[in-house]
């Protein structure tokens, strides 16, 4: 516990959440929250694998608009830190997948916002055809020209 406190300085875990997928290529996001309610998440797959995508979405950060994508699953028993500022997706590579989610902010519909998974400006490989996508996710608008990103 430590440890943890080490990676998230002044941070509290106030909300657990726990999400399931039944068909693999299934892919949920890419989510955020705006300030003040920007969060650290930290994500685990309890179930299955996804391959997992952060994208930095900080006005003033080196790597804007870059991702990183790992995979998670039950076998690996990785454990990602999402921190403020940045946006959160996933696709299932099973059938059947579960993730657990440990939130440093809590749900704000009125704050939660989203980029098209498939946005083009991010080259996001999913590894999969995507099978499945919520009706919100199929919403996003694409990233305008000028986006300015998230100041914290
Ligand atoms: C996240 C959340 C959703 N909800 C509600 C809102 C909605 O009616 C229903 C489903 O929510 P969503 O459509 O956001 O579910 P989902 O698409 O699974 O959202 C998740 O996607 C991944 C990528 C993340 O990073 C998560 O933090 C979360 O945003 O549950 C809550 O009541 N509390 C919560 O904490």
């Amino acid at each position: 516990m430590q440890e943890l406190a080490a990676l998230l300085p002044d941070q509290n875990i106030v909300q657990i959440n726990h999400s399931f997928s039944d068909k693999s290529g299934t892919v949920r996001g890419l989510h955020f929250q705006h300030p003040p309610y920007a969060e650290y998440k930290l994500v685990r797959c309890i179930a299955g694998s996804v391959f997992d995508v952060i994208v930095d979405l900080r006005c003033d950060s080196p790597t804007f608009l870059q991702h990183v994508s790992y995979e998670l699953s039950a076998e690996n028993n990785a454990m990602l830190i999402i921190p403020p500022g940045c946006a959160h997706g996933f696709q299932t590579l099973t059938d059947n997948t579960a993730l657990l989610y440990l939130h440093t902010a809590y749900y704000q519909p009125e704050a939660e916002d989203g980029i098209r998974a498939d946005d083009a400006r991010l080259k996001i490989r999913w590894p999969l055809p995507i099978s499945c996508m919520s009706e919100r996710d199929q919403n996003f608008m694409p990233l305008a020209l000028n986006y300015p990103g998230l100041k914290l």
